[in-house]
Order: C-alpha cells, then structure tokens, then sequence
C-alpha cells in the first residue's frame, strides 16, 4: 500500500487517486455490449449458453420454482436461520420507517398540491453469486421492495455447479415470500430483466450491487428500464486520528477488500504511526484469511494519505465520495457536518462496517465510483414513484389564473392560456 502526504498531492494527482477506471474497462464494455445483445435477440438459449460458459454449468431450466427453494432452504443450520431472521427484523425496521406520507400544501388560497407515493410495479434483483454468494443482499432488496409493495419482483443470482443455489438464498426467498429464483449472473441477467426473455419477464427497474460485468450493463440498459444506482466493486475510506485502533481499521479495510481483487481500501490519518502500526496489522491479520489473496491483491492496489488535520481528511474523502465512510475517531461529531458525498457511515471506533453490509438495519447496496456524489443508497424510496396531485377550487383558479395567463403569453403559448381563461368567472 502506497502513502501519500495531502500536502504533496498536486489537483490531478487527487483526481487519478480518486478514479477508479482500471485499464482494461473498455474490454469489459465491448464483452458486455456482445452479452446484452445476444440475449436481447436469442432470449432464453442465450442464457443457457452463458451459464455454460461463465458459470461452468449446463442448466436444464433457467428458475426454482416455490417447492425446490422450500426444499433446499429446509436444509439451513438452526444457527444461520437465526441470524437471517435477527438481519431481516432489523432491515424491516429501518425501511419501514422510511414510509411517510406528505402533507397537502395550500400554495395559494383554494389551490391544492401533494404528493403520492406509488410502488414500481415490475422490478429486478440481482443477488451476487460469483466469488460469494450474498444472501444479504437479497435480503437488502426484498424487503424494500415488499415495504413498498412492488407486485412482481424478479430475482435473478449465478446458479451454483449443480445448478442449484444455496440454502440461505432459498431460506431468504422462502422467508420472503419470493416462489422464483432465476438462476442467472452476471450482465445477461441484468439484459434478461431489461428486455424480458421467454422465461424472464421484463422489469421497470433493476437493482442491485454486482462485479464490473453485472455494473456495466446496468449502466447500458438504461435506455430501456430504470435502474438503482452504478453499484460496482466495494469500497472503504477509513478517516483515522490518533485516537484509532490500527487492529480495528486493518480489519475494516480486509473486509472490504476480501470482497474482490477490484475493491479499494483506503486509509487517511492525521497520525503516521497510526498508518505504520495499520500496514503492520494487515499483514499479520491477512495470514488468517480464506480469502487472502484477493485481499491482498486489492490493499495492493488501495493507499494511504496522510493530512494535517481531520479537517483536510474530509476534504480528501469528500473528493473521493466512499461507499462507505468510517469516522475511526473518538471526535467524530465535530466532522459529521463535513461529511458531503459518502454511502453509508459508520461512527467511531465501535462501529465495524460489516454491521451494515448484514444487520444493523441500514441497506449495503450502495453507490460505488464516485458516484455517491450524486446517488443515494437502496431504500424503500427507491422502490416507490411520487406523483403529485393538485386541485383547484373556483377561488383557487381565480386567485391564480391572472399568474399563468400572464406567464403563458410571455412564452407565446396561447392555447395554454385560454384553458385557464375559459374557466375564470368573476
Ligand atoms: N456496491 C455495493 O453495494 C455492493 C454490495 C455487495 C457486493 N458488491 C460487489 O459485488 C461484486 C460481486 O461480484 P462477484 O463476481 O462475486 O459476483 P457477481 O454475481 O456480480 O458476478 C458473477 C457473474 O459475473 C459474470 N462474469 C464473471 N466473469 C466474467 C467474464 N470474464 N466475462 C463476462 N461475465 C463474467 C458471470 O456471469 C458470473 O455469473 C463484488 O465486486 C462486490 O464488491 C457491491
Ligand atoms: N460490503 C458489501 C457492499 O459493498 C456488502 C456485503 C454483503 N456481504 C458482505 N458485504
Ligand atoms: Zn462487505
């Protein structure tokens, strides 16, 4: 892991620390292009012949249906189930809360306007399936989508070697009430929602996290069909001041980095020994890990910045607009107000990260690249439209109709006008 000294860093230099195109993207764009138009013009047979290709297995149909998930799912340890349900309970809180309805506004006397939520009716999920299977997220877009009350959800993940799937996505889908799980990865599930195929209906909106391939042509069918946001590869920026724990931000940063060589870990401190005693703590703690050497590969590719002051750490991580945030500071109130482009947050030296991505309520699909600058994370809004209402009473028109008769002569739109003028009675 590279570090660099904020003071140094020239404006580009921060732009290129805080790109993150990897080289061979235009491949992944071309590879991407040829798989959404496959199956855009060969529907199901091209997404056999992906699942053969990309996920070494013959597929002999595209879904499980309600009783082999109820089947496999039945086969969870105790445990597992537990923690599943402990997740869901508190997702299904913090989601729930977010359902609020807006109050009328009388604008001017006798004018009326509101808005109304309405649930996306068709929608897509993609549960990630290649390096690991991530229940979780199932469980991240789900249960939003029922709050909302979305009526067809469409869930697509990578089939296992047996053309299977595991037994917490099956528990997850019989817990949800989901009775199909398309076994489909990667972009082609992505083109198979946007389009529909024999098999797979068309959706109105895709969600979901996933690898290049999968944020890629999220990101190209959306000429045709909504989607989330760009939620790419995982990120983490660890602020860190002397009042740290190397210990605690090494293991932050592995677990965003054991997701895929493609995840960035970065860390700024106000503290240089705090860097040194991090790096050696990687090292030591990444020995232990199944996952070792994706983790390496991608805290291999992640840096170190040291600021002045925790101040000039924001302006850093606000340029770089993390997935997630860690404030690893006993001081992190005073910085809160500084945050300005971030995914998700998490305060102090208590609060690991992976409460997030699995149960502390708060949904871990979120906006990768950069692109928390503009996105906000999945919730129960995302899955909801707002119309606005508006209705006029005699007085209402009245008392506005001179307003827009004037406004609409000025833009020359007379027959705009005249629907207002034909309606005034004085
Ligand atoms: N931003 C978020 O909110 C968030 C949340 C969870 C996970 N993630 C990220 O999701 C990603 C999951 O990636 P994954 O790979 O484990 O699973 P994935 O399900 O996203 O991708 C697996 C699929 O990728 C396709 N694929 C693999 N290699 C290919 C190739 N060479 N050409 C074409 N297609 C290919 C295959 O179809 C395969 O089924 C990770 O990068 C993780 O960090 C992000
Ligand atoms: N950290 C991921 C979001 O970038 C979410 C996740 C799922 N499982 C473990 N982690
Ligand atoms: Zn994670």
């Amino acid at each position: 892991m590279k570090i660099y000294n904020y003071t140094d860093l020239s404006k580009s230099k921060i732009e290129e620390l805080c790109s993150r195109q990897i080289e061979d993207d235009k491949l992944v764009e071309s590879r991407v292009a040829d798989i959404v138009k496959s199956v855009k013009t060969d529907g199901d047979k091209a997404l056999f012949d992906f699942a053969k290709t990309f996920d070494k297995v013959e597929l002999e149909k595209l879904f499980l249906d309600g009783a082999e998930l109820k089947a496999i799912a039945a086969t969870i340890p105790d445990e597992a189930k537990k923690a599943i349900d402990t997740a869901y309970e508190n997702i299904k809180n913090f989601h729930l809360s977010q359902l609020k309805k807006e109050d009328k506004v009388e604008t001017m006397p006798g004018v009326v306007c509101w808005r109304e939520s309405r649930a996306i009716e068709k929608v897509g999920l993609y549960i990630p399936g290649g390096t690991a299977v991530l229940p979780s997220t199932f469980l991240m877009l789900a249960t939003p989508a029922l709050i909302a009350g979305c009526k067809e959800i469409i869930v697509c993940s990578p089939p296992q070697s047996d053309g299977k799937t595991n037994c917490y996505l099956a528990y997850c889908a019989v817990l949800l009430g989901i009775e199909k799980l398309f076994l489909i990865g990667g972009a082609q599930a992505v083109a198979a929602m946007a389009f529909g195929t024999e098999s797979v209906p068309q959706v109105y909106k895709i969600f979901g996290p996933g690898n290049r391939y999968v944020t890629t042509a999220k990101t190209m069918v959306q000429n045709k069909v909504a989607i989330d946001m760009p939620a790419g590869p995982s990120e983490v920026l660890v602020i860190a001041d002397e009042t740290a724990n190397p210990s605690f931000i090494a293991a932050d940063l592995l677990a965003q980095a054991e997701h895929g060589t493609d995840s960035q870990a970065i860390l700024v401190s106000t503290s240089n020994q705090i860097i040194a005693e991090t790096l050696k703590e990687i090292e030591s703690q990444l020995t232990i890990l199944p996952r070792k050497e994706i983790a390496a590969k991608a805290i291999a590719n992640s840096y170190a910045v040291l600021t002045k002051n925790l101040d000039e750490a924001m302006l850093f991580s606000n340029e770089y607009a993390p997935e997630h945030l860690i404030l690893a500071t006993e001081n992190f109130e005073s910085i809160i107000p500084l945050i300005v482009n971030a995914g998700s947050v998490f305060l102090g030296n208590l609060t690991p990260e992976s409460v997030g991505d699995y149960a502390s309520g708060t949904n871990h699909t979120l906006p990768t690249s950069g692109f928390a600058k503009a996105y906000s994370g999945v919730s129960t809004d995302a899955f909801l439209k707002k119309i606005t209402f508006q209705h006029l009473s005699q007085e209402g028109l009245n008392n506005i109709g001179k307003t827009v008769e004037i406004l609409a002569a000025a833009e020359g739109l007379e027959a705009h006008k005249n629907a207002v003028s034909i309606r005034i009675k004085n």
